[in-house]
């Protein structure tokens, strides 16, 4: 049976941070053998549903979360356990939720409360580990898409820019015209590159985004003790990761001083770990075709049979169902297996559903986040750290569309750039 949260306080859960879709709270109450070290993880909803998908009917299903079940039917399969939050599908009810939300209003960015709420419908949360409380701190990295596409279908007007420059570094240039906050500099190739030079770059840039931004970009994070940390010009809004970084008589560093001490002890967890070797390629098998190789696919199994090569043909996606979670096992049968020898240079209509799916979960792996935890030494105990991947949630079929003219946006938007990003990937395949 679920643990019951709404036997706890609504005040015994403390903001932590949230994302587009979730918010997560950490618990602070009593001591409690259910709630000690957990962290509740929420369903937000939009105040207005821009998009079919974002649109949730009034009776919300009772069963848990899909998050459950996705990563232990599948992710599980893809990532090993150790890397992956414990999960725990627990009871929530309408009035608890409503004044946790109540509570939670004020520690809320500005611009997520404008967007969305807690979704105080739900029946169904999620319970995991606590990644961020307790002592000692811990950095949160959304790295974001860790490869250059298949060059193999990419249409002679985007050929040239897709392969020199990455996904990440160009959807960058299109949010800073945008006026939005953007990790400018950063490239996720030189995180995911294991070369040592690089992924020091790369974490010296999001240090750098981060402070810029006055915590404003969502590729960097830093929690002290469970309080996620929004740095500002005064020195003092750093002070409690330059107590856990020095010693407590040091004196104050300056900033370069308390980036390269904070980088330090991530720089040897990030070259060791297999966590972001394995995230980059699933990414780049599963995205086999790039969305315009996919797009192409589409087109070729939805023409009319004898039609003109100009006859209509519906948007990509157009139609399709949401995979089951039977499904989604199957597919993971089948990519385990086979995929490592299929044609990908010349898919087969036939496998126009796979493609799509395997689309849909490379997006889960181009969006998840990782939390890299550094517990300081206690006693006996020596220091020790870990690194856990969250955020592997399965995305919406009905996005398709969305990613299609977001990839045709974001490449347009660069293909007027005079000194184009020049992106390394150095796990490239080699092509004949
Ligand atoms: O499309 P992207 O690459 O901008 O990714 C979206 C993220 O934007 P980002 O560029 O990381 O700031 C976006 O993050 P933010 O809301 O910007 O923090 C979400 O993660 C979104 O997924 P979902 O709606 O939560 O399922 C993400 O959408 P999906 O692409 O996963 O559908
Ligand atoms: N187990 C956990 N322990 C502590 N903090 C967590 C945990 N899981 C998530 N968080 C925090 O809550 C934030 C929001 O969670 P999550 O990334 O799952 O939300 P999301 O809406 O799905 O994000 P995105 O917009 O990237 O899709 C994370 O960025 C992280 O800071």
């Amino acid at each position: 049976m679920s643990a019951n949260v709404t036997s706890t306080s609504p005040s015994d859960w403390k903001y932590v941070s949230e994302g587009g879709s979730s918010i997560v709270f950490s618990y602070v109450g009593a001591p409690s053998p259910d709630f000690d070290g957990t962290a509740l993880r929420l369903r937000k909803v939009a105040h207005y549903p821009i998009s079919p998908e974002t649109i949730v009917s009034e009776d919300i299903e009772e069963q848990e979360d899909p998050t459950i079940l996705f990563q232990c039917q599948v992710i599980q399969r893809l990532i090993p356990s150790e890397y992956l939050p414990r999960l725990e599908s627990v009871d929530v009810e309408g009035p608890w939720l409503e004044e946790l939300a109540r509570l939670a209003e004020e520690h809320r960015p500005l611009e997520r409360r404008a967007k969305d709420k807690i979704d105080v419908r739900r029946r169904k949360a999620v319970l995991a580990n606590d990644l961020v409380g307790g002592s000692g701190w811990a950095v949160e990295i959304k790295p974001k898409w860790g490869f250059l596409p298949n060059p193999t279908h990419l249409s002679p007007s985007t050929k040239v820019t897709k392969s020199q420059t990455c996904r990440f570094c160009m959807h960058s240039h299109l949010k800073t015209t945008e006026g939005e906050d953007a990790s400018l500099g950063y490239c996720p190739l030189d995180l995911y590159s294991g070369e040592e030079k690089r992924v020091r770059k790369a974490l010296d840039v999001l240090w750098d985004a981060w402070v810029g931004s006055s915590g404003g970009v969502n590729n960097f994070k830093i929690f002290v003790e469970g309080h996620m940390l929004r740095p500002t010009t005064f020195p003092s809004s750093l002070g409690p990761i330059a107590h856990q970084v020095f010693s407590a008589n040091a004196a104050e560093p300056s900033l370069d001083t308390l980036r390269d001490q904070v980088i330090s002890p991530l720089l040897p967890l990030l070259l060791e770990t297999p966590v972001l070797r394995i995230l980059s390629t699933h990414q780049r098998n599963l995205d086999a075709l790039d969305i315009e190789g996919l797009s192409s696919l589409w087109s070729e199994t939805h023409k009319p049979a004898g039609s003109l090569e100009a006859a209509p043909v519906p948007p990509l996606g157009k139609g399709l169902s949401q995979p089951t979670i039977e499904e989604l096992e199957n597919f993971v049968d089948v990519y385990l297996e086979k995929h490592a020898s299929m044609d990908h240079n010349h898919p087969d209509t036939a496998d126009l559903r796979y493609y799509c799916i395997a689309y849909l979960l490379s997006a889960t792996f181009k969006d998840c986040s990782i939390i890299l935890r550094l517990h300081p030494a206690v006693g006996n105990t020596p220091a020790r750290s870990s690194i856990t991947v969250i955020d592997l949630d399965v995305k919406s079929i009905d996005r398709l569309p969305t990613w299609e003219k977001l990839d045709q946006k974001v490449v347009k938007a660069y293909a007027g750039v005079s000194q184009p990003t020049r992106c390394y990937d150095r796990w490239a395949p080699a092509r004949l």
